[in-house]
């Protein structure tokens, strides 16, 4: 049975705008670090950036990892931190959560985890790519089942794909061990599907847009930057990157098409613990 979607009644002509932030890495404690980080620091400045921009989003997309510690607190201290924004916030696990204590308590008005969204002329689809007790990802029969019958139920949307981990490698070897590990399967029946726009997700920790060939036109394929540590680019293994944490904003348009960018918080204020081998 298709779960049903959460329907934001936006015009089907209109541009849908949003919001992705990725990675927090959250501890219960509001001091807590990672790699030299305070993740709710960098996290508050992430929020004052976007917030800065006046951006007239219509929802929040949080693609995993939201928490460090898989404590309760620090999915009810994300909660609290994005509730500035004042935006539908839609989430989905990354491989350091706990999706049970995390859809315990990332309660609020406006905040669910539910699969599928309705929004314009767009659906968006977050799927669930952990695996218990691992770093990497594997996408499960029952998500491709969920993709299926979403396209299925409407076939005149397009189609935005939401995940933690990435489908494909972005070329840094210590971290493409912990890539969606069934991505190439995933992409050749993705790309077989008109309605299937973009794929986003976070866990690599830093900016990336390709764009694919899918066999009905171009598919954007997007990753973002961490709200707090950065993994250098193209890094054979494990290294930090000194650029400041991020976000992404989307504009999906009504004909499908889309833009993106993504943006940091300006100045130097985080400076992780360049000499880190992992965590
Ligand atoms: N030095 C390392 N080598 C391989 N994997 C690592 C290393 N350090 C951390 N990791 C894991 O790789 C993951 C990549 O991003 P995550 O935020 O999911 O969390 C990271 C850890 O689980
Ligand atoms: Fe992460």
């Amino acid at each position: 049975m298709l779960k049903e979607a959460i329907t934001y009644s936006i015009p089907k002509d209109h541009t849908v705008r949003l919001v992705q932030i990725t990675d927090p890495h959250l501890f219960a404690d509001a001091e807590g670090h990672l790699l030299g980080v305070n993740t709710a620091s960098s996290l508050k400045a992430v929020v004052s950036t976007v917030k800065a921009l006046s951006y007239p989003a219509d929802l929040l997309l949080a693609t995993g990892d939201i928490s460090q510690d898989f404590s309760a607190q620090s999915y009810r201290n994300f909660v609290e931190a994005v509730a500035p924004l004042h935006l539908p916030c839609h989430y989905l696990p990354g491989n350091h959560d706990d999706l049970r204590i995390m859809t315990l308590h990332m309660q609020g008005k406006h905040v669910y985890g539910q699969q599928r969204v309705i929004v314009g002329n767009w659906q968006i689809i977050l799927l669930d790519s952990t695996v218990h007790g691992k770093p990497g990802g594997h996408l499960a029969e029952s998500q491709f089942a969920l993709i299926r019958k979403a396209i299925a139920a409407e076939p005149d949307k397009h189609v935005l794909l939401v995940m933690h981990h990435n489908p494909i490698h972005v070329q840094c070897t210590w971290l493409d061990q912990h890539w969606m590990d069934n991505g190439a399967e995933f992409i050749a029946e993705m790309a077989s599907y008109p309605q299937v726009k973009g794929m986003l997700w976070g866990h690599v920790h830093q900016a990336l847009e390709q764009t694919i060939t899918g066999q009905h036109g171009p598919i954007n394929l997007m990753a973002t930057p961490s709200t707090c540590i950065q993994f250098k680019p193209l890094s054979p293994y494990f290294a930090l990157d000194m650029v400041q944490p991020g976000y992404r904003l989307l504009e999906l348009h009504a004909d499908g098409s889309m833009q993106t960018n993504v943006h940091r918080v300006p100045g130097e204020r985080f400076s992780p613990d360049v000499k880190a081998s992992g965590y």
